[in-house]
């Protein structure tokens, strides 16, 4: 909607409403065609300022609608229309002026701006471009040059900033109406031909010669074919979809029914960090970038002398970087567990070894005050257990950051049978204060992103007993649009991390059954072998790939792994054979996310946007495909299903590939779309189907 004013004397002023964000919604753009119509018929009123309601201008065109077919009056001859009106027409911007909102303010003859505004066109962020004349008045009024750097990158740009390069035609820090009203009625009566931007010619740099003319003659044909084309594509379906499941996963739920509007959250101004190892020291930077005051503990001397060195040199750096609002909390170190009795929240970062970590809960729980909340950065172990040993269980939850814990964006918040909704609220809006995309998870064996990410791995591993090589699988995975192959992301985090857990759990060396088999299972132990090479990954210049040297950066095909490859097959009696790109895509995506689809049915996420978002944030998966359960949608449930079926008719000992009664169950029905599973589960669950 848009609501008609007119001010004393012969302003008309019209406000956007369309909360939160006055996004361009039919509605509110026939709003906009009706009061412009009305300003231009009424012969009191000699000027127009256009404002949103509640400090935003405008948040852009309607992404809500971009899934269905397009209703209401178009925005481009929208914007065309004011531009012509023949009264001069202010945009007052507070808040935001973004994407279309920007457009529309370009299509104005003034942009009045309050200094705290940001202005941008993010469209290239969502898949498509400023279409709605944004790529055509833009240049118009800055140059091609400042216009392609805002156009393709996509970034919000300051008041201050967009005043310099001449978007604005004035900044205040009063209030915005007010000094747009007065600007308009100042420059009443004034020809209004060179402020009508479309009509201009682009600013050029001198060396553009006039095929670029003539491609800005047809430009805004252009800009229409290419967005048609854009809007149709899978990649624009995939970033909308991952704009809006980030928001989704911040409106959690519980299978108890508690959720983030009826549990209240501890605000946290003073906490703990156990064990400065690498997540330790970057989740104490993350905290006290936050302006939380953190006791960071450490045990062995050595590491507290370094971490009290290198902890510092971190906040610095990133708070330079980000140049923040609050002052970083102060850090404290210590070695002793009993300095932090009383901070409101600990976090635990010792090693994934589950007796210490009982051990040091023990400690805890009789150190802290009551009432405060213990929670542990495990990867993946039973945060109940953990709850078990403490007095009160309901205030322990799982915060698995994810490395390094002062950079990466994902937080999963691991909720035990015990865990109070209080502690899960209280984890969460901590983790949102801190920057990161938090998603509350179950309490099972790697909760969500490592869970799905073991199937993955053992495929990965098969591919090579079966005759691919680390590169080939690498370069498939990198080709969907991973920045980085599972062998290459297994060397950089390190190759005895995974081997350290598969000792604990009884799986490596000699057993009982044949090497290849564990537990009924097939098994590889090819990457213990790797270990028991020494090759630990980047930190001993060895793993997968060679090295420059240990810490070595550029992965090179090392001679030997090829070697150990062909020489492991022939002692197993495996003939290598050619193994197509599509078939390594196949056999570890399609493994990964037939666990997704494992974990909605087990109720360990609360719905698809919770897992996109944890591999979007946490694992590196492209964002241009949404996240991997959306992914399979795109794909066709139907066709994942067949693949599925068809390589685990192939490797029967391989249960990971074994389609999920949920997948099966989803077909059954027609395949629907992503945003109604959540749905259709909760029903199959009331109906005892799954
Ligand atoms: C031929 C066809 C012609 C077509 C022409 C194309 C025109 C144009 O070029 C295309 C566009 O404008 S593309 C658009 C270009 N614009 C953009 O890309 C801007 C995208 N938006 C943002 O960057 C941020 O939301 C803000 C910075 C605006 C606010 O940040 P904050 O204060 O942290 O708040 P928050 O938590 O982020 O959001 C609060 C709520 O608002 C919701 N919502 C927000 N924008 C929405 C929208 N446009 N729509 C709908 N909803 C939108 C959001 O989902 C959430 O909803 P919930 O139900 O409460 O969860
Ligand atoms: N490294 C990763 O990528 C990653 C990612 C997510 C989660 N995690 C989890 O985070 C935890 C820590 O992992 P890390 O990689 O930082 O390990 P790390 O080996 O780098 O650090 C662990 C630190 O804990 C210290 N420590 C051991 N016992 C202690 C005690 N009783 N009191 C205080 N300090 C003690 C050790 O001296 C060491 O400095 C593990 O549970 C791990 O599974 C690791």
């Amino acid at each position: 909607m848009a609501m008609y004013s007119r001010l004393p004397g012969s302003v008309a002023l019209i406000t956007l409403q369309n909360p939160p964000v006055n996004a361009l919604s039919a509605a509110v753009r026939q709003g906009i065609v009706d009061t412009v119509q009305r300003a231009l018929k009424d012969p009191k009123v000699t000027s127009v300022v256009i404002c949103g309601q509640n400090g935003k201008f405008c948040g852009g065109a309607d992404i809500r609608e971009f899934a269905g077919p397009m209703l209401g009056p178009p925005l481009v001859p929208m914007i065309h229309a004011i531009e012509a009106v023949d009264k001069p027409v202010a945009a007052a911007i507070e808040g935001v002026a973004l994407g279309g909102g920007l457009e529309l303010a370009l299509g104005c003859h003034y942009r009045i701006a309050h200094s705290k505004a940001l202005l941008g066109l993010p469209e290239v962020t969502l898949g498509l471009l400023p279409g709605a004349g944004g790529s055509q008045r833009l240049p118009r009024l800055i140059g091609l040059t400042a216009a392609l750097d805002l156009i393709t990158t996509g970034r919000h740009i300051s008041a201050a900033e967009a005043l310099k390069l001449g978007i604005l035609d004035q900044v205040t820090d009063n209030n915005v109406v007010d000094q747009a009203v007065e600007f308009v009625r100042r420059v009443a009566g004034q020809p209004l031909d060179s402020r009508r931007l479309s009509t201009l010619p682009c600013p050029c740099p001198p060396d553009v010669d006039s095929l670029l003319d003539k491609a800005m003659v047809k430009g805004m044909e252009k800009e229409r074919d290419l967005l048609t084309t854009l809007f149709n594509s899978g990649q624009a379906r995939a970033l909308q979809y991952a704009f809006f499941s980030q928001r989704v996963v911040g409106k959690w739920s519980l299978p108890s029914g508690a959720s983030w509007d009826n549990s209240a959250a501890r605000t946290i101004s003073k906490a703990a960090v156990i064990g400065l190892g690498t997540m330790g020291r970057g989740i104490v930077v993350a905290l006290a970038l936050t302006g939380i005051s953190v006791v960071a503990v450490e045990t062995q001397e050595k590491q507290l002398a370094e971490a009290s060195q290198a902890v510092p040199a971190m906040l610095q750096r990133e708070a330079g970087r980000r140049s923040l609002a609050t002052p970083p909390g102060v850090i404290s170190f210590s070695s002793n567990l009993q300095d932090v009795s009383e901070v409101e929240l600990v976090i635990e970062a010792v090693f994934e070894d589950m007796s210490l970590k009982l051990q040091v809960f023990r400690h805890l729980t009789s150190v802290c005050r009551p009432g405060t909340l213990l929670c542990s950065n495990t990867s993946g172990l039973d945060i109940d257990q953990l709850a078990a040993v403490t007095q009160s269980p309901g205030l322990v939850v799982g915060m698995h950051f994810f490395a390094p814990a002062h950079v990466m964006k994902l937080l999963e918040v691991v909720y035990g049978p015990r865990s109070s909704p209080e502690a899960v609220a209280t984890a969460m809006q901590l983790g949102k204060r801190m920057g990161k995309v938090s998603v509350a998870v179950g309490n099972c064996p790697g909760f969500v992103g490592n869970r799905m990410l073991k199937p993955y791995l053992e495929q990965a591993n098969f591919l090579l007993e079966e005759g691919a090589t680390p590169q080939q699988v690498d370069e498939a995975l990198e080709e969907f649009g991973f920045p980085m192959g599972v062998f290459r992301m297994s060397d950089l985090s390190g190759l005895d991390v995974g081997w350290r857990i598969r000792k604990e759990a009884g799986l490596t060396g000699p057993g009982v059954e044949s090497t290849r088999t564990r537990q009924g299972r097939r098994y590889s132990p090819l990457p213990d072998q790797v270990c028991e090479a020494g090759r630990l990954g980047q930190k001993t210049g060895r793993g997968w790939y060679q090295y420059d040297g240990p810490g070595g950066r550029v992965a090179r095909s090392d001679p030997w792994v090829h070697i150990f490859l062909e020489a492991y097959r022939a002692e197993h009696g495996l003939v290598a054979r050619s193994i197509a790109p599509e078939e390594i895509l196949e056999r570890c995506l399609y493994a990964l996310i037939n666990e997704g689809f494992n974990i909605l049915q087990d109720a360990m996420a609360a719905g698809p946007e919770d897992i996109d978002a944890i591999y979007v944030f946490g694992y590196g998966w492209p964002r241009h495909h949404g996240g991997p359960m959306f992914h399979a949608g795109q794909v066709g449930l139907g066709r994942i299903l067949e693949r599925l079926q068809h390589h685990h008719h192939n490797h029967p000992d391989v249960p990971h590939l074994k389609p999920s009664t949920l997948l099966r169950r989803l077909v059954a029905v027609g395949s629907p779309p992503v945003q109604t599973w959540r749905e259709f589960i909760n029903k199959e669950r009331v109906h005892s189907q799954l």
